[in-house]
């Protein structure tokens, strides 16, 4: 089967300086990235944006194409902070020894009522941790959850749904309300254009949480990427997830620098480490 495209996406890493090559850096991931896919018409093409006010909010995204794509709409959410209370369900076995399986999870949680149609396939993990992958008709959807309070986590990830027939903010709600997160983002990745993606390719506002940045960009391929980063008003207090997440700050810069015909790529976010590397050409495609 001839490869058609590759998108490759990504928050921040809570703990980059764990994680194994090649994903150490941006850089180096997309660096190996492009020995696979760089050859597609469109080239390797990466992008880091945010706010530079918000080191710690970055969306990370390699696309490459051969063909300008079919018409679609792709929801990705990153979470973190989660409510406790939430994030218990994802434990197998509580204070009380009562102990839980993946399908309870996925009802308790509110997960089922996300996207009702979904066949769900879920799987909890020992001794907690969930993920899931469901499908319906041509929609595709995922959820991974780590619940351990200090570096809890939760992603979501929609695709290949009816975009008139799914309303953003509802969708976005419904997800919010299984995990109550401290801070979120949503990057939705439009291709075939904002008329087709109905409330797809607008500005979310979700109640609660304050926006603290959005992004544009536009992809290859006829795509484009809307990125906004929130935070729920009331974390923005000491003793709050958030200020737990503050310990790892430095481990948290990341060298993103991507590249393309030897020079950076559309990059929003710049911070000094990235051009010193550029410089030194450490970074060379
Ligand atoms: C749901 S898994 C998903 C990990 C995956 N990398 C992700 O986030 O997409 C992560 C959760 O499962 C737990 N867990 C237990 N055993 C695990 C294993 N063998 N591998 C990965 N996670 C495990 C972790 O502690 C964490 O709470």
């Amino acid at each position: 089967m001839p490869l058609a495209a590759v998108k490759y996406s990504r928050g921040m890493f809570i703990f980059p300086s764990a994680q194994p090559a090649p994903h150490r850096s941006f850089s180096e991931e997309v660096a190996a990235l492009n020995r696979y896919f760089g050859g597609l018409k469109s080239g390797g093409n990466a992008y880091v944006i945010g706010d530079p006010a918000r080191p710690g909010q970055k969306w990370h995204i390699y696309y490459a194409t051969e063909y300008p794509e079919q018409p679609m709409v792709n929801l990705e959410m990153c979470m973190t902070g989660l409510d406790k209370k939430k994030a218990s369900v994802f434990f197998k076995t509580s204070a009380d020894g009562h102990t839980t399986c993946a399908k309870e999870m996925t009802q308790l949680s509110g997960i089922s009522e996300i996207i009702p149609e979904m066949e769900i396939c879920d799987f909890d993990f020992e001794p907690c941790g969930y993920s899931m992958n469901a499908i319906h008709d041509s929609a595709f959807s995922t959820i991974h959850v780590t619940p351990e309070d200090g570096f809890s986590y939760a992603s979501y990830e929609v695709m290949g749904f009816d975009a008139t027939a799914l309303a953003y903010g509802d969708l976005v709600k419904r997800v919010l309300r299984c995990f109550g997160p401290s801070e979120f983002s949503v990057a939705v990745t439009i291709f075939g254009g904002r008329g087709q993606a109905a409330t797809w390719g607008k500005k979310l506002d979700a109640d609660v949480y304050d926006c603290n940045n959005m992004v544009e960009q536009e992809l290859p391929g006829g795509g484009l990427l809307i990125y906004q980063s929130f935070s729920a008003a009331e974390y923005a207090v000491v003793g709050s997830p958030k200020s737990v997440l503050h310990c790892f700050e430095r481990e948290n810069m990341e060298n993103a620098a991507p590249v393309k015909d030897g020079k950076l790529a559309n990059l929003l976010c710049w911070e000094e480490e990235d051009a010193m590397e550029e410089k030194d050409g450490v970074l060379v495609e």
